[in-house]
């Protein structure tokens, strides 16, 4: 008789006030933990027109001293109502002393991004240190994302992007409220 694994017994935590415990280097992210839901705008120099979309954000840890990071974007039409899935991606944030931060991200377009950075009073700046990309992948060389949260549910994030021979620039820029 199959004899299925139990259940994991160490569930991720989305409150810095519920189990488990935070390690005490996520200090400086712990407003990030949960999940939030928002609305961008994004535009690219190659791309025809601007576009308008929608994202889930998850930020979770186990105790240990990283987040696991997921985001789900979907295209919005001009009434707001869904288009189409678009960009996802997930990954890890290393947290170290002093509030480094070290992130490895994913994501199904064949990107690999390794980002380096400092999160300090509420906000996180990241930029790519190294990108990794799948034989097929566009040209992406470079990323920055600002993310910056409030007290009281506030998430607003600012992404750039140097990628298919365009210099490092705007890409995306969303406000997100905190949900669960
Ligand atoms: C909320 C997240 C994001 C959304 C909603 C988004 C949306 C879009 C859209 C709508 C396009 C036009 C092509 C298409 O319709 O699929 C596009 C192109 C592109 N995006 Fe994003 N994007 C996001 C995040 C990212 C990230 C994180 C990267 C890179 C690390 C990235 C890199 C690119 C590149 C390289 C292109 C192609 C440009 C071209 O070929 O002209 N995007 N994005």
């Amino acid at each position: 008789m199959f004899d299925p694994a139990p259940e994991h017994p160490y569930p991720d935590g989305h409150r810095p006030d519920e189990a488990p415990a935070p390690h005490p280097l996520l200090a400086p992210v712990l407003g990030l933990l949960g999940t939030w839901h928002g609305r961008g705008q994004g535009e690219y120099p190659t791309l025809d027109a601007d576009f308008t979309y929608a994202q889930e954000v998850t930020f979770s840890h186990d105790g240990r001293p990283f987040l696991r990071y997921e985001a789900r974007a979907w295209l919005l039409d001009a009434d707001e109502a869904p288009l189409r899935p678009s960009a996802r991606e997930s990954g890890w944030w290393r947290m170290q002393p002093e509030g480094r931060v070290e992130a490895l991200i994913t994501q199904p377009t064949g990107i690999a991004e390794i980002a380096v950075g400092q999160a300090a009073g509420g906000s996180i700046d990241l930029s790519t240190s190294e990108v990794a990309r799948t034989p097929t992948a566009k040209e992406v060389k470079a990323t920055r994302r600002r993310y910056t949260f409030t007290d009281d549910g506030q998430l607003t994030f600012v992404h750039d992007l140097e990628a298919v021979g365009q210099p490092l620039q705007h890409h995306l820029s969303a406000l997100l409220r905190r949900t669960a």
